[in-house]
């Protein structure tokens, strides 16, 4: 019964999500492994032929090489006269610890009042088995499934997708070679409306690493200069209180709105009294929706993200921390270039480390550099899952773009020559990264459903 299929559903994310497939710590990467040779089973179990692709090495700042932990290739029964979809998703997560302030385990899926809580329930495991879901019902109610299947999965997006660019680049005229469209699902919606996704931010992310000293603040405070201090004018240099990144020229590039892409805006149903409530703020840094959807989706933004060795425990230290490293990105656009965008952050901040006058030392290093993407809307997907969406939902999906990364998708696009769209089954409110992250259960079975009419309506493209 339909009953039992979602109970099964929920128990497959439930037994994902106690996976604490946390990317961020290199040396927990056999956790990722292991959340990837689940997926890798799943997929055998429904008749996918899988590959457990090398994806070779990987230089950490500290200059350590290490191995990455490979990428799911897998493919259903292929026939020639159908048209060729693959969908790439990701099973890593963003760390998560009950002291963030969850009110649930977040590795212990549970549902409250329709949502299921829990870190990956919406970014990106829930749908990645959603996908997986489709074929499935497809194989359960014995039709045949209108396209061919491949999927692409890997276990690093969270950090910046290590060892996957390559990977492309080898298995371009291979694996890519039959593939005519690449679908991915892991943003959200922008409101409670579906949506079909045409541009994401691309990203840098910085760390700004200080010395070495670990003294007593009573015994040394006052007579040297201290490493927090430093790394503090450092990052207190990179913004102004309205947003503005204040670093020379890394804005110049960004590309002029034109009338037709502001006329996008027009039709989003955003409501910005609702988003303050979910985001909890009195207001934004703009005034208007459109405004604060362009600085979202099509301005580049910084945002100061932690500083590692800093103590940040209850209670009251007196130690001046010893060697502490700032974190910081930059989300790019288009025509915004991650390797220039490093070079200016690294001139401006010596240039502010050099009127410091400081004995400390200062080193930058740029651990993710991911292009932006945009999307012809021309393209024949975005019919498709345009119609996909009114069958399910019996609505206009809205034509959004995204604030953050999906760091492949320009690779996807340049590499392979095919059409890339974003097919978004997530709510708007769904706390990807945050505490209390959640899929509503909703989502997730519709969600499921709207992928199983993009494949019958992909077809009939073909
Ligand atoms: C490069 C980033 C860490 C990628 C990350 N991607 C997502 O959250 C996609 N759902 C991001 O922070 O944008």
């Amino acid at each position: 019964s339909f009953g039992s299929v979602k109970y099964v559903f929920s128990f497959r994310l439930k037994e994902w999500v106690a996976i604490k497939s946390d990317s961020g710590d290199h040396t927990k990467w056999g956790e990722v492994e292991t959340m990837l040779n689940m997926a890798a089973e799943r997929i055998k179990k429904m008749g996918g032929k899988v590959e457990l692709a090398d994806a070779g090495t990987h230089q950490l700042p500290s200059g350590e090489t290490v191995l990455l932990p490979p990428v799911i290739l897998a493919e259903f029964a292929k026939d020639p006269k159908k048209a060729t979809l693959c969908i790439y998703g990701h099973v890593d997560v963003q760390p998560a610890k009950m002291e963030d302030g969850w009110a649930t385990d977040p590795f212990n899926l549970t549902e409250i009042k329709g949502n299921l809580y829990g870190r990956g329930a919406t970014d990106n495991k829930g749908p990645v088995l959603a996908w997986l879901h489709a074929v499935e019902s497809y194989q359960a109610t014995k039709k045949e499934i209108p396209v061919n299947i491949k999927l692409i999965i890997e276990g690093l997006e969270e950090v910046g997708s290590y060892g996957l660019f390559k990977l492309i680049k080898k298995r371009r005229d291979s694996f890519f070679a039959d593939v005519d469209f690449i679908v991915i699902s892991d943003n959200v919606w922008a409101t409670t409306t579906p949506a079909l996704t045409y541009g994401t931010r691309g990203s840098s992310y910085f760390f700004i690493e200080g010395p070495k000293l670990d003294l007593h603040s009573g015994v040394y405070g006052g007579s040297i200069q201290e490493p927090m201090a430093d790394l503090i004018a450092l990052l207190g240099s990179l913004l102004d209180h309205t947003g503005k990144i204040q670093v020379v020229g890394v804005s110049d590039d960004v590309t002029p709105l034109t009338e037709d892409e502001r006329k996008l805006y027009d039709n989003i149903s955003f409501d910005l009294e609702e988003m303050k409530n979910v985001v909890g703020v009195k207001h934004f840094l703009q005034d208007t929706k459109e405004e604060v959807l362009m600085a979202r989706w099509r301005y580049p933004s910084l945002s100061i993200h932690g500083v590692e060795g800093a103590f940040s425990d209850p209670g009251s230290k007196t130690i001046i921390p010893r060697k502490v490293t700032g974190k910081f990105s930059i989300r790019q656009v288009p025509n915004m270039d991650p390797p220039d965008v490093e070079r200016k952050v690294k001139e401006h901040l010596e240039q502010v480390f050099s009127t410091l006058n400081s004995p400390n030392r200062l080193k930058v290093t740029a651990t993710v550099g991911a292009k932006p993407w945009v999307a012809n809307l021309q393209d024949s997907q975005y019919v498709a899952g345009q119609k996909a969406v009114k069958d399910v939902f019996g609505v206009e999906p809205e034509f959004i773009r995204e604030g953050s990364t999906i760091p492949i998708a320009q690779t996807f696009q340049e590499e392979t020559g095919k059409s890339v769209m974003m097919l978004p089954i997530s709510g708007h409110d769904d706390g990807e990264h945050s505490q209390n992250e959640k899929i509503s259960r909703y989502n997730y079975i519709e969600g499921t459903k709207l992928f199983a009419a993009y494949f019958y309506e992909l077809s009939l493209l073909h």
